[in-house]
């Protein structure tokens, strides 16, 4: 009876980056979590105004297309791979004036679908090292739960600071079926991906002669495609 009435919660996982370019570590990570945590929904969100990297960033509204078209790839993988969750790139960050703050975003989405539904923010393991350098970081579990990916050269155990322990010891739930029962309020670390991926390196790359050769293997096919029509990072 309980477990039948937690099988239909509806859950939704959230993966928010800036997106600049999206490459092949976040459609990983984003298949990963899909599948484990039977996601219904899951929602791409580039940040509007990522307030901790540095100006010269893609404006929104290009790193936004170049969002959208990585998820059609996302949605052609999951179809092969019969993952039913649904997929759409939202505006909420970009809408929103001023610097994005998670925060802000998890009210407005904890508004938009109720009290009832599993909101979980998927990230890789550098950005739960870096959460508590985030705006209000202290509030975000009574909106949402973390998902968390391991990912090369960000090792948890090697670089995890005392707050971030105390938070885990307070949190942290042993699988990913603890983490989907819960709204909010748990953190599942996964320990299987391993994608040596970040979009600064592909920044780089994609400045070099060798161009398209390298993008074509890390960048999702069709968001390469608008990289390629507007040169951009060159
Ligand atoms: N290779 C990867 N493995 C696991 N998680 C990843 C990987 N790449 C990105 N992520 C996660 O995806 C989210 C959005 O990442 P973001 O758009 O900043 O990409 P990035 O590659 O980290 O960018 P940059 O190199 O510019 O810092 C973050 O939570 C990040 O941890
Ligand atoms: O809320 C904050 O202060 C905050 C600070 C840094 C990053 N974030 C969010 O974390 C997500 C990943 O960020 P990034 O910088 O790795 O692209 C993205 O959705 C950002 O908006 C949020």
């Amino acid at each position: 009876m309980i477990s039948h009435h937690l099988d239909t919660i509806k859950k939704i996982g959230i993966l928010g980056g800036t997106f600049d370019p999206p490459h092949l570590g976040h459609l990983k990570l984003a298949t990963h979590f899909a599948k484990i945590l039977h996601l219904d929904e899951l929602l791409l969100i580039p940040s509007g105004e990522p307030w901790q990297k540095e100006s010269s960033i893609t404006p929104a509204e290009l790193r936004f297309k170049m969002t959208e078209a990585a998820g059609v790839d996302l949605a052609i993988e999951f179809l092969q791979l019969n993952i039913p969750t649904r997929i759409s790139t939202d505006r909420i960050e970009m809408n929103r004036p001023g610097p994005s703050y998670t925060l802000d975003t998890a009210k407005a989405l904890r508004e938009r679908f109720g009290p009832q539904v599993n909101l979980t923010w998927l990230m890789g393991a550098d950005t739960l090292l870096n959460l508590p350098t985030w705006n209000s970081w202290d509030q975000l579990l009574n909106y949402l739960n973390f998902a968390v990916a391991s990912r090369p050269h960000h090792s948890l155990s090697a670089e995890i600071s005392l707050e971030m322990k105390v938070l885990l010891e307070k949190h942290q739930c042993i699988d990913a079926d603890a983490l989907a029962k819960s709204p909010f309020g748990r953190i599942y670390l996964d320990n299987s991906l391993s994608v040596d991926l970040s979009s600064t390196q592909l920044r780089d790359q994609l400045k070099s002669l060798a161009r398209s050769t390298i993008a074509s293997e890390h960048i999702p096919s069709h968001a390469l495609e608008i990289v390629t029509n507007l040169d951009l990072y060159k």
